[in-house]
Parts: C-alpha cells; structure tokens; sequence
C-alpha cells in the first residue's frame, strides 16, 4: 500500500517534470489562457511620449489648443491685438524687451545668489521628481525653485508682481483658462553651463493637447507657457537656444535678457539646446 502511493506520487513528480505532459498551447491560446484568468483589470503604463503621440494623432495638437483662444474680448493692456492674432495662429509669441535691463540685470543676480546659497535644487532631485512624475534627473540639468508671487521679495518679486501679473490679466482676457484660475504657477531655472559641462533640457512638452472643453480638461492643468530670459550679453557661441517644434517646423530662439516667449503648453515640444554659459529663466505656467 505505502509502495504503491510512493510509486504513484514519484508517476506524478515524474509525468510534472517532463514537458511533453504540459498541455501544449500555441501563443494564441496561451495569450487567451492569462487573459482568461485574470482577475484584476489591467492597468495600461503609458508613457508620456506615447500618449502623445496617440493624441496628436486624434488631432493636430494645435488645432485642439487654438480653440482655448476666446471669439471676443474687451480690452487688454500689454498684449496688442495683432500680437494676440500672432500667437493664435502660430502657437507662440515672442516679445522682446518684455521687462526694462535694470530690472533683468537685478533679477540675473538674485537668481545666482539664490543658486550659490543652496536655494535652488537639481530639477531631477527626489523633491521636485514628484511634481513631474514623467521626468528623470537626466531630462534636465538646471537648478530650480518654485517662487511665490506674493512672498518673493527684490527683482523676482517685482518682475511676477509687476510685469507677469499685467500678462496674467490679458491672458485670462484672450484665452479660456480654468475657471477657478488665479495666479500662475512659477518657476525659476539656473543652469550652470560651461564649456566643459554644457547644461540642456531634453525635447519635452509642459502639458497634453486641451482646448479647456471638460472632455480633455481632466488630462491637463497647464495652458500656455510664459517664458522671460535673464540673460545678460547672450551671444551664439553661448548656446541655449530654446529649440521649438511649431506647426510650420523647427525653430531656435535665442534666450536674450528681457525676452519674453509665450507658447501653447500642449502643442509646442521644446528643447533647451547645450548651454556652455549661465542660463536663467523665470517661467510661468497659466492654467
Ligand atoms: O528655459 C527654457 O527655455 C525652457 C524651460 C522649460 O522647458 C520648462 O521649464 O519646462
Ligand atoms: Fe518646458
């Protein structure tokens, strides 16, 4: 009897480890087989990049943001009428001498007082990490920090509460942006850049394709991108251009001292190009 349970189980152990007794499935069934016994939902990972390109497929991505632009508007004050045309026709804006040079000089420094005394983080670092959940530390070689309109003191203080807050008003007059919008995110970028260590921002885009209607506004906060320079003497050996893929191809802006860039956050991929300088910018996201 115990011989004979023993002769069984080692038939068991033995018909287990040989191969030709596993049922032979083709990929087919063996897809259908997991498939069939799944018991929780499959979650799709997707990446940014991915999804993306799905979406611009469904639509030109600046098609779909073009229709955050409003028919009518009453007046605006920094912005004129022929620029506005501009911007909605070719996703972006450039504006030069946006702020007066003492105050983008003033600004410069400020900046690389905050990088030289630790109030800046590498943008890749743990801390920031969770505010871009789609960008690694390698993405981007600037030190950042998010700046409070209201709290932030000296030449930053006065260019978000003088100069960005006159663009805030005509934006939310030209443009549809969220209902309960009140003041634009904004973050300061300092990248070191030298010769040797050239700093860059990899091709990336700051939002996903929303003309504001509720069907696509749950996939993004993030409207247009408003970017002013503070460079000071910037020259093309010194890099930096911000590379920006419009409707109509590529094209390289130089980030001059007192510019300001304006452009569709999820329409317009950009990439910041080697910087072999100091490179500032004080960026601020209307959503
Ligand atoms: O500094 C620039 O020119 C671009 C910055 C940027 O792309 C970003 O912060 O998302
Ligand atoms: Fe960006």
């Amino acid at each position: 009897m115990e011989d004979n349970l023993t002769n069984r189980l080692q038939q068991v152990v033995t018909d287990l480890g040989d191969e030709e007794n596993y049922p032979d499935f083709s990929d087919e069934e063996y897809e259908s087989y997991l498939n069939n016994n799944e018991d929780e939902e499959e979650i799709v990972d997707i990446s940014e990049e991915d999804m993306l390109k799905m979406l611009d497929a469904q639509e030109n991505p600046f098609i779909t943001c073009s229709r955050l632009f409003r028919a009518d508007f009453d007046s605006i004050k920094l912005l004129n009428q022929d620029q506005v045309e501009l911007f909605k026709k070719q996703g972006y804006l450039i504006i030069n001498d946006f702020i007066p040079h003492d105050l983008q000089i003033k600004a410069f420094e400020q900046t690389r007082t905050l990088a030289s005394t630790n109030m800046m983080q590498a943008a890749g670092s743990s801390k920031s990490d969770s505010d871009d959940p789609y960008r690694n530390n390698k993405a981007r070689t600037d030190l950042t920090t998010w700046l409070h309109h209201n709290e932030q003191d000296g030449a930053l203080g006065e260019l978000m509460q003088r100069h960005f807050s006159l663009l805030g008003a005509d934006l939310s007059t030209v443009i549809h942006l969220q209902k309960d919008w009140k003041d634009a995110e904004y973050q300061l970028a300092y990248y070191k850049g030298s010769q040797d260590t050239p700093g860059y921002y990899e091709k990336h885009r700051d939002a996903f394709p929303d003309d504001g209607s509720d069907a696509s506004s749950h996939m993004s906060q993030r409207r247009v991108t408003a970017i002013c320079y503070l460079n000071h003497n910037w020259s093309e050996k010194d890099g930096g251009q911000l590379r920006i893929w419009t409707n109509n191809g590529q094209q390289d802006i130089d980030p001059v001292g007192g510019r300001l860039l304006l452009f569709l956050s999820g329409a317009v991929d950009h990439q910041v190009l080697s910087t072999n300088k100091e490179r500032v910018a004080l960026t601020a996201w209307f959503s």
